[in-house]
């Protein structure tokens, strides 16, 4: 918890164990989708948990894909040059979210919505990244998620 006493969405949904469970199952869902698929059939057996770890950092979590894989410019440089289209992204962002739903990661309106305000975001500077002649700021920060306008946690 944070001294406040609101947890961070790393926490809520579940730390690096859920997100490790949502980004293993994901990608087996990237590899069966005609449109995803070829775009990640280069991907390495360790791309999931870097994912994983790149989301529990964005969310509040523990800052290990800065110590351990450079960062947001390093998750940048990943994206050069992948020409990546709108539909390319919106299967992804709807592959993840009913990801999630399977799993039943939580469903609350509140996480939810800065869910999806981040895979918005996030995905939509992936697009932006991966057209030619997008560059890498070395010095870019790490982005960090939280509650937003909803002022989270659920409370029932
Ligand atoms: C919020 C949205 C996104 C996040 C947080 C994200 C995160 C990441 C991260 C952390 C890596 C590097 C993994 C590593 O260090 O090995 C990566 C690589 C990659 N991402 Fe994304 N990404 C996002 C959106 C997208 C979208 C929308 C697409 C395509 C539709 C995409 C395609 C790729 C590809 C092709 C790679 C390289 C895979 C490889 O190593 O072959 N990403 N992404």
């Amino acid at each position: 918890m944070q001294s406040s006493g609101t947890p961070t969405l790393y926490e809520w949904v579940g730390g690096i164990e859920a997100l490790n469970r949502l980004t293993k199952r994901f990608y087996e869902h990237v590899h069966a989708d005609p449109l995803l698929s070829p775009v990640f059939a280069q991907m390495d057996a360790s791309h999931a948990e870097h994912v994983a770890a790149f989301l529990a950092e964005v969310l509040g979590g523990p800052a290990s894909y800065s110590a351990q894989y450079g960062g947001h410019p390093h998750m940048v440089r990943k994206h050069l040059d992948r020409h990546l289209t709108q539909p390319m992204r919106r299967r992804w962002v709807e592959l993840l979210l009913a990801t999630a739903d399977e799993l039943a990661l939580p469903d609350d309106p509140e996480f939810r919505s800065a869910l999806v305000g981040y895979l918005e975001w996030g995905s939509r500077l992936a697009v932006i990244n991966s057209q030619p002649g997008a560059a890498v700021d070395p010095d870019a920060p790490m982005p960090t998620w939280g509650w937003g306008e909803t002022k989270g946690p659920y409370l029932g």
